[in-house]
């Protein structure tokens, strides 16, 4: 039975995308307090699988993930998830808004409530939390006066139903069509089979600092005809101002004009680390130039090899 890891408690929306992508009763789910967790446990060899959340469509990259997918051994992406996102204002039962001082939250979620929070609860002190369940589930676990970090939890209607919470306020997201992509990781293995509608992860590292080091290497995606769907640098941590690509485009690593950009991203850049290529999770097909369809490339390979004599 595989052995699944995702952002705990129970109630995130990590946990909706797991089972959105497998249902309970077809594999062990197992919560891990963070995304390092997970993914620690993942490399390990003590889950087969990990849900994280990479992208909001809000408030961007999840840059905890990145880095825990950027550093130590290589992992794969090997399927995501889109899960709309819904928040509420909950609090233990009898709690007046009006009484509510401060609020416990994941950071994307509370960037993702920041607009109603001013409108609504404009002296609340923001206080973070692991997740939004997880601030659901301190805010049940401790009883008034006993020195509760915050009065209030931003979270998934089901979080605060699960810990006996009240709705305080319902839909309190900014952005109503909100919606949140997770990753399933693995360690490398297998990689799915190219389906027409997949998308490719990477991450880059260049050689150095320089005028137009980012354009050589964006430039090898275009002159592929492949189109980018996330574009994001992260620190390398090393030293300051040095900076590493983490890209997301359309196409699979055995489709000609992916393993060709790949191929020039190896060349010029000083590491291109693999993470993966899988099926979209909305099942759009690229849209591919004639120019750069795998016909074309096989053409000009053929080409190629004749006027070489081959
Ligand atoms: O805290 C949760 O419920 C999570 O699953 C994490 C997370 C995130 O990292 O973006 C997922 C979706 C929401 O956008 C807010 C928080």
């Amino acid at each position: 039975m595989t052995r699944f890891g995702y952002l705990g408690p129970e109630g995130t929306f990590t946990q909706m995308a797991l089972l959105a992508w497998r249902p309970a009763q077809d594999g062990e789910h197992r919560p891990f307090g963070s995304v390092d967790l997970a993914l620690a446990a993942l490399r390990e060899g003590t889950i087969d699988a990990a849900m994280v959340p990479i992208e909001n469509s809000v408030e961007g990259g999840v840059s905890a993930t990145m880095d825990a997918l950027n550093a130590d051994e290589p992992l794969s992406v090997i399927g995501e998830v889109l899960v709309p996102i819904t928040f509420v204002l909950a609090a233990r039962a009898g709690t007046q808004r009006s009484a509510i001082r401060s609020v416990g939250t994941h950071s994307h979620a509370w960037a993702q409530v920041r607009g109603w929070m001013v409108a609504n609860l404009p002296e609340a002190a923001y206080v973070q939390t692991l997740s939004t369940a997880g601030a659901a589930a301190g805010l049940a676990a401790s009883s008034d006066g006993d020195g509760t970090a915050y009065d209030a939890a931003v979270c998934a209607p089901v979080a605060a139903h699960n810990n006996g919470l009240e709705v305080l306020a319902e839909d309190i997201g900014d952005n109503s069509s909100a919606v949140t992509r997770f990753v399933l990781v693995a360690r490398p293995g297998r990689m799915p089979d190219p389906t027409g509608a997949d998308k490719t992860t990477i991450t880059v590292f260049q050689h150095e600092d320089r005028a137009g080091g980012l354009l050589e290497l964006l430039e090898q995606l275009a002159a592929h005809g492949i189109n980018m769907t996330r574009l994001e640098s992260r620190p390398t941590k090393s030293v300051m101002g040095n900076y590493c690509f983490s890209i997301d485009f359309e196409g699979h690593a055995r489709d000609e004009r992916v393993g060709e950009a790949l191929m020039g991203l190896h060349r010029v850049a000083a590491q291109v680390r693999f993470l993966g290529s899988y099926p979209r999770a909305d099942g759009r097909s690229a849209s591919i130039l004639a120019t750069a369809s795998d016909d074309a490339f096989l053409e000009a390979q053929g080409w190629l090899r004749h006027l070489r004599g081959e």
